[in-house]
């Protein structure tokens, strides 16, 4: 009777004090900040959501700790071996929430032609009317968390802020290592400050008495993003990707519309800092992969090549605003990394493998015997282990034992080798930019835009083939610009448009950073890897800093397609590697070249009139060079 009364209550919008009183947490949301605007949307999406409970985090190690203990006490989460892995856990997801659902993720614009044809669309109005129907009652028999957090350094001029409220004790979890979240950030969002509103829920909602499953999801899921008011809303997916509304929702969607709007860069790039040992100069280098195409693998890299350091700013965003000198300075948004598991090893990635020793979470890979981890690629496969369907599994059994898009989640401070500025207000010089993608054919280890121009057409013509990071089918080529195609939160077209605006916006196009293009993936004929790539990739690193520092052709060679190394400029000293896949590495197909320009023009018609005519022009010019070759 009583509780019916309360529920009834507070599902009554006009008894807002009552409600309060009950939900004392929502008094310490006003004890803490004095942002009307914060208050008051934490207080619709309650109404709205319906929880039993409302937390307010503050971020600390002890909630991480009450969190964790309370998932592994209901048998949610497994702890791992505190001998081998402190503070550690494994989560297995549902089977059908491993990646992001790009089918599901929309841009709501009023007019269609904004979110462009590489978004989703349907019309603000509608999609609010589809969705207000899921999250009326969709945390029912769940506490709501609140979760203040800033992307980037706290009251860093590059940074912005937002508020994410999720049904999720592990998504708070995993905020809480990807992103500055709870007090800190709370104080530094101002009395008028804007913040990027994040509603989230797994769409589970408890039916009083419903015994509670370990991963929580809903098979409609939908992912929307709302670019014309800077919000989000995320419904039905506990998954990475989909529900750390600070990372791929907020940092890449919505970040490059406001960088459209405000004159600067959100991208799908690592960063990380080059050093020459001997001459002690130092460059930063930001590059852009598709997703599980190798920026984790970059960033950390251990070169093979004596005299060159590398470190890390970050291996998945960056944020990048002009500074005074003219000059385009970077922040890495985040403040953990969400990594592929499989194929990380102590010969590919020690880096790697040394930052998730303690305080990781894992989700999908698989349980050894002695409570660790294993994946496909980490070490010899163990005799026996639990996949991650948390079913028993041996090497015989013929299927992997991780998901092939299992992942880590763990604080980049972790990482050994962690550039001394990544926590750094200012952010990073960036003197070269690097585009990429997963090619079997056709596109060299290396090669340079003659100018930003052409460099923005490269990023432009990023391809890549499919892997399991996203739904679809493994392998096939798909065009994916900038490597921004899941990501971009406006239509493409304009998005050239924003790249090509940089060059004016500069005050010196001389200080914008040198445009590079390179392809770790090419194989041979027996579908070997061409080239040995991870710590090797040093030496492709050296040539674009020498390319930096060097005047006009110096170490390079013109060809149709950009730059190419001049014989001897790429440092091969000690590689162990045949004239003959080097050549091949190296070779320029015409035929090949004109097949990629082909589908490349009809990738860009769908664009219309909201292509640049500049990236037109690039076309016909690569076409006339291949054409001269
Ligand atoms: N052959 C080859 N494979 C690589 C190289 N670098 C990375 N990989 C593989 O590519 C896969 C994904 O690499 P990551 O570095 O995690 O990719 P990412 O771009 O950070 O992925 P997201 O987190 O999804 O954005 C792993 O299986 C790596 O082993 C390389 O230089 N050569
Ligand atoms: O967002 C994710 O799920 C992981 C990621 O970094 C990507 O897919 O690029
Ligand atoms: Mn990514």
């Amino acid at each position: 009777m009583l509780k019916s009364a309360i529920i009834k209550n507070y599902n009554n919008s006009v008894l807002l004090n009552h409600y309060t009183k009950r939900f004392y947490s929502i008094d310490t949301l006003k004890s803490k900040t004095n942002n009307k605007n914060v208050i008051n949307w934490v207080e619709e999406q309650a109404k709205l959501c319906k929880p039993d409970k409302i937390h307010i985090c503050d971020g600390s190690n002890e909630e991480f700790e009450r969190l964790t203990s309370e998932l592994v006490q209901k048998g949610f989460i497994t702890k791992l071996n505190p001998n081998k892995r402190p503070n550690s856990f494994l989560a297995r997801s549902d089977p059908s929430d491993v990646a992001r659902v790009e089918s599901s993720t929309f841009i709501c614009t009023k007019d269609k032609v904004d979110a462009g044809p590489n978004n989703n669309w349907k019309d603000p109005k509608d999609m609010k009317a589809t969705l207000n129907p899921l999250f009326d009652g969709c945390m029912k028999g769940r506490t709501m968390y609140v979760m203040p957090y800033s992307m980037g350094p706290i009251n860093s001029p590059i940074s912005h802020v937002g508020v994410q409220v999720t049904d999720s004790p592990f998504v708070v979890c995993n905020m809480k290592i990807m992103t500055r979240m709870g007090d800190e950030a709370l104080k530094s969002i101002k009395e008028n400050d804007k913040f990027v509103p994040c509603l989230h829920s797994v769409g589970a909602p408890l039916k009083e008495g419903q015994k509670d499953v370990a991963w929580p999801c809903n098979s409609k899921k939908y992912i929307v993003h709302y670019p014309e008011e800077y919000s989000i809303a995320s419904y039905g997916s506990g998954y990475g990707g989909n529900a750390l509304l600070g990372k791929k929702c907020f940092s890449l969607r919505i970040a490059s519309v406001m960088a459209r709007d405000n004159g600067w860069l959100a991208e799908h790039m690592l960063i990380l800092g080059l050093t020459n040992e001997i001459s002690g100069e130092k460059k930063y280098v930001a590059a852009a992969f598709p997703s599980a195409c190798g920026k984790t693998n970059l960033a950390m890299l251990t070169p093979t090549i004596p005299g060159w350091k590398v470190e890390t700013v970050g291996d998945d965003i960056c944020w990048m605003k002009f500074g005074k000198d003219g000059r385009l300075y970077a922040i890495n948004p985040e403040n953990g990394f969400f990594g592929v598991a499989p194929g990380t090893s102590s010969s590919s990635n020690p880096n790697a493998l040394e930052a998730i020793k303690k305080n990781t979470l894992f989700t999908n890979v698989a349980l050894t015997s002695d409570n660790d981890v294993w994946w496909e690629g980490l070490s010899t496969p163990p005799m026996k282990a639990v996949d991650w369907h948390g079913n028993e599994w041996s090497p015989q059994s013929g299927i992997p034992a991780a998901h092939p898009n299992s992942r880590f989640t763990a604080p980049i401070s972790q990482c050994p080798v962690i550039d001394p500025s990544w926590n750094d207000p200012k952010g990073v010089p960036i003197s070269a930019i690097i585009f990429g993608g997963r090619r079997s054919s056709t596109i060299p280890l290396v090669y340079q835009a003659f100018d930003w121009k052409h460099g923005t057409f490269m990023g432009a013509s990023t391809a890549s083939e499919l892997t399991a990071a996203a739904e679809g089918t493994l392998g096939q080529l798909r065009h994916d610009p900038f490597a921004m195609l899941p990501f971009c939160g406006y239509n493409m077209g304009d998005y050239f448009g924003h790249w090509l605006s940089m060059e004016q916006n500069s005050k010196d196009a001389s200080k914008l950073p040198k445009i590079f293009y390179v392809n770790w993936f090419r194989k041979n004929k027996n579908g070997k890897f061409l080239w040995p790539g991870f710590g090797e990739n040093s030496r492709v690193l050296k040539w674009i800093f020498e390319r930096c520092n060097a005047k006009g052709e110096e170490g390079a060679q013109q060809s149709p397609i950009g730059y190419i190394p001049a014989k001897k400029s790429l440092d091969l000293d000690g590689l162990d590697i045949s004239k003959d896949s080097l050549r091949e590495l190296f070779s320029i197909d015409k035929n090949e070249w004109l097949n990629d320009l082909s589908s490349m023009r009809k990738y860009c018609s769908q664009f219309g009139n909201r292509l640049p005519k500049e990236i037109e022009n690039q076309m016909n010019q690569l076409e006339n060079r291949l054409n001269e070759y």
